[in-house]
């Protein structure tokens, strides 16, 4: 339990340090390396880092102290930071975390359990208070659980000038694209979520209440006692699971009839109450004889097709070998008979049905449009592809762009222009703070949103297995975001499209907004226009593919996804993004690029000693989070530090010292020395500050004077596995050593 005098404390103390947080996969592996360096070179310029661990598996010690012993508890870092979050002193430099699927977070308790945290497991099926009580708590650790609680500001993403003019000079491949593509996305055409939206706008503060009243008089109430504040927006939607499942029968046929791959795209990670339960539905349905056919054992062994084929493989392996061999027997039958599906791992047979988590909707449609609009079939061969994506809010920006590639061909990295994003975020804005207003209900009935003078502001009827799910939108986020908007078209003089769609109940809410609050600014010589999803993506195109630049404005989910789609067709990945939270009460959070955490990167650094995540994402975050100590602390050294390292991050692109891609080439750990030289080079050139400049010079002149050695340590040590101890929970000193393998440049750094 965390105690807020505590926190507040905490918070008083730490005024003036900048936060650098601890997470999972490839951007965990990249700290080792790369927080050395931070902390040596900012230390002399009194500049105080931070650490703080939000890593899945650190969530889940902080909040299962009570099964730990007094030297395995930790703090609760997330709740920490969340509290900073709304405080003016905030500055936070947040690098991508785990959202874990239900096989991942077991995965996380294993390993923990494992290593002697007698963490307890994962209640799939609570049958006593006590586990449902653990299940909750779970729950709250599982999907996208950090990023909601952090993001108390809207959200600035684009690629820096020096980030595009390197992409236009090294262009990243893009596959060609025929006209003749079969490849399209396919989508409900009704009973989905866009078909029923409902929202209103709160006139006055209130208490909500969510209740089902099911169709045989009886009531339960599903959340009661939370808050509305005046001029929120709220909706409600459903997706009717009996037409999902409909609608999943029919696109497995089409994919056959087409003779193209079947692929779902979702996002379970951050919609994790709503998109598990619609990627089990598309699991369910192609695997329909199988898990019909075993229903009774399959009920016993706890087997859910929430959780993906990978988990009943997982869970019938310790079955008496023929009855094992009996349902492989009818997987295979399955695969026969229905259409190819598109693979994760084609080599090892892990489909785009096996995890939840592994086919994430905004890196996964950009990654298969920048490969000519196709997947990775079970031959490991690419081919044209069905991109099922049941709900019609944003699925027609995917079409667009595909029917976009289809009638021009592939974008071009040295021409196109660029399409940065300002996203409603704060506050936990819109779908993506439903989580705890999202059932699937088990009976028919009606589900009413009550006032707390009992109105009904919202009601749907629903099926037994439906989907309720309801949104908030505060309103100062958006009067918020409608400045930072304006902000970014006049700094840029660029146009900026509001993405919202005005056939959608909350879209058509947000316009009326946009349009109060747009009076507030002015807007003369402004371009501002408001656009469906799919009408500004196709305009938004017309003008990249002329080399202009364009600002989306979007809702949260939209910025989401443009800020993967657009990047990865731009400058090849969301990893170069910068990317800004100016958080609403004056702090700031740093987000380092715009992707995730790269699981595949850390299997190849354990298997090849080779690290291929790109840090540019950190390196610009660091710059801006100096940038504003400097502001906040009145500290001109900070400055000094965010100027020479935004000169330094300029010449790493310019002499292209980014990760390649293979052993023997420079990985994450070469760039982070060549960015330290040049940090060290700018530092030691500049004249503002006298003092960082003497301290600075004989560091800058050994590290030019030994670049051969480093290299020849660094490259040395690439080409062999590696062991870090852990995956969720890597051992500091192994993980350390495999991330520092220079004696010579650690030697110099720690004269710092
Ligand atoms: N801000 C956050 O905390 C975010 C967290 N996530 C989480 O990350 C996990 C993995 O998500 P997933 O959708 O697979 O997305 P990722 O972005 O982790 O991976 C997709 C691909 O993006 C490329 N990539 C991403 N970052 C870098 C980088 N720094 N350097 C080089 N390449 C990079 C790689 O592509 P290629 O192989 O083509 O080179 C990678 O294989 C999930 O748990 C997800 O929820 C996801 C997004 C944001
Ligand atoms: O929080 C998450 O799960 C992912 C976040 C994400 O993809 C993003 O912010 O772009
Ligand atoms: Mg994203």
């Amino acid at each position: 339990m965390f105690n807020f005098v505590d926190i507040g404390r905490q918070i008083l103390n730490k005024m003036s340090k900048i936060i650098y947080t601890i997470t999972d996969e490839a951007p965990a592996l990249a700290t080792y390396s790369f927080l050395p360096i931070v902390e040596a070179f900012t230390k002399p310029a009194g500049v105080e880092i931070e650490t703080r661990d939000i890593s899945l598996s650190g969530r889940i010690l902080a909040n299962f102290s009570e099964f730990l012993t007094d030297e395995q508890k930790v703090s609760d870092d997330l709740a920490y930071l969340g509290k900073l979050a709304v405080e003016p002193e905030a500055n936070i430099i947040k690098l991508p975390n785990i959202s874990a699927s239900i096989p991942q977070l077991v995965a996380a308790i294993k390993e923990l359990q494992a290593k002697g945290y007698a963490v307890p497991d994962y209640p799939e099926e609570p049958k006593t208070g006590e586990e449902t009580f653990i299940k909750a708590k779970y729950d709250k650790i599982k999907g996208s659980a950090v990023n909601p609680v952090l993001r108390e500001g809207n959200s600035d993403r684009r690629a820096p000038k020096a980030v595009k003019e390197y992409a236009r000079k090294h262009p990243h491949s893009m596959g060609a694209w025929s006209a003749d593509s079969k490849s399209h996305v396919s989508s409900m055409t009704e009973g989905d979520f866009y078909g029923s939206e409902k929202s209103v706008v709160v006139p006055k503060a209130t208490k909500y209440k969510i209740t089902f009243v099911g169709a045989d008089g009886s009531t339960k109430v599903l959340k009661e006692g939370a808050s509305l504040q005046e001029g929120e927006t709220v909706d409600s939607a459903v997706m009717s699971y009996s037409k999902l499942n409909d609608f999943y029968a029919k696109e497995i046929e089409d994919a056959k009839a087409k003779d193209v791959l079947f692929s779902v795209h979702l996002k379970a990670t951050m919609m994790k109450v709503s998109d598990p339960i619609l990627f089990g539905g598309a699991v369910y349905q192609y695997f329909k004889e199988v898990y019909d056919k075993y229903a009774t054992l399959f009920d016993e062994l706890n087997i859910n097709p929430n959780n993906g084929l990978g988990d009943l493989e997982k869970k019938i392996a310790s079955l008496p070998e023929d009855q094992k061999a009996a349902i492989e027997a009818d997987i295979k039958a399955v695969y026969e008979k229905n259409p190819a599906l598109a693979m994760v791992n084609s080599d090892k047979g892990i489909t785009n049905l096996h995890v939840p988590s592994d086919v994430i909707i905004d890196a996964s449609m950009p990654a298969a449009i920048r490969t000519s609009g196709q997947m990775w079939g079970p031959d490991g061969k690419q081919k044209d592809t069905k991109f099922v994506i049941p709900d019609r809010c944003y699925s027609g920006v995917y079409q667009t762009v595909i029917d976009f590639c289809k009638n021009n061909g592939a974008l071009d990295p040295v021409t196109m222009g660029s399409v940065s994003n300002v996203g409603l975020m704060a506050q936990a804005a819109e779908e993506y703070g439903s989580h705890d207003k999202t059932f699937q209900l088990a009976g028919a009935g009606t589900v009413q949103v009550t006032d707390e003078d009992g109105n009904v502001l919202m009601e749907q009827a629903v099926e037994a297995g439906d989907i309720f799910r309801m949104c908030q939108t505060k309103d100062a986020p958006v009067q918020d975001w409608v400045k930072l908007a304006v902000n970014r078209a006049r700094a840029t003089n660029t146009p900026a499209i509001f993405w919202l769609d005005k056939n959608r109940a909350h879209d058509a809410n947000l316009i009326q907004k946009v349009e109060k609050y747009l009076k507030d600014h002015d807007t003369t010589g402004l371009d501002i226009q408001i656009m469906s999803p799919a009408e500004a993506t196709q305009y938004s195109l017309e003008r990249i593919v002329k080399g202009l630049d364009t600002i989306s404005v979007t809702g949260n989910v939209l910025r989401d996804y443009n800020t993967d789609l657009f990047p990865i067709l731009e400058v090849g990945t969301s990893a170069k993004m910068l990317s800004i939270v100016p958080l609403m009460n004056g702090g700031g959070l740093f987000e380092t690029g715009a992707g995730g955490s790269a699981p595949k990167h850390v299997q190849q650094f354990v298997e090849e000693g080779y690290l291929r995540w790109d840090s540019l994402g950190e390196f610009l975050a660091l710059a801006v989070s100096l940038e504003h100590f400097a502001q906040v602390n009145n500290n001109p050294k900070a400055q000094v530090l965010a100027d020479t390292l935004d000169e330094a991050t300029g010449k790493f692109l310019e002499n292209d010292k980014s990760p390649a891609r293979k052993v023997g080439q420079i990985d994450n750990r070469g760039s982070h020395f060549y960015l330290a030289l040049y940090w060290a080079q700018a530092l030691a050139a500049q004249d503002k500050d006298a003092e960082l400049k003497a301290i600075f010079a004989p560091i800058a002149e050994e590290l030019t004077a030994k670049e051969a050695a480093i290299n020849e340590e660094l490259l040395g040590a690439q080409g062999k596995p590696q062991d870090i101890g852990g995956y969720y929970k890597p051992e500091f000193a192994k993980a350390s050593a495999a991330m520092r393998p220079s004696t010579t440049f650690n030697s110099i750094l720690a004269k710092l």
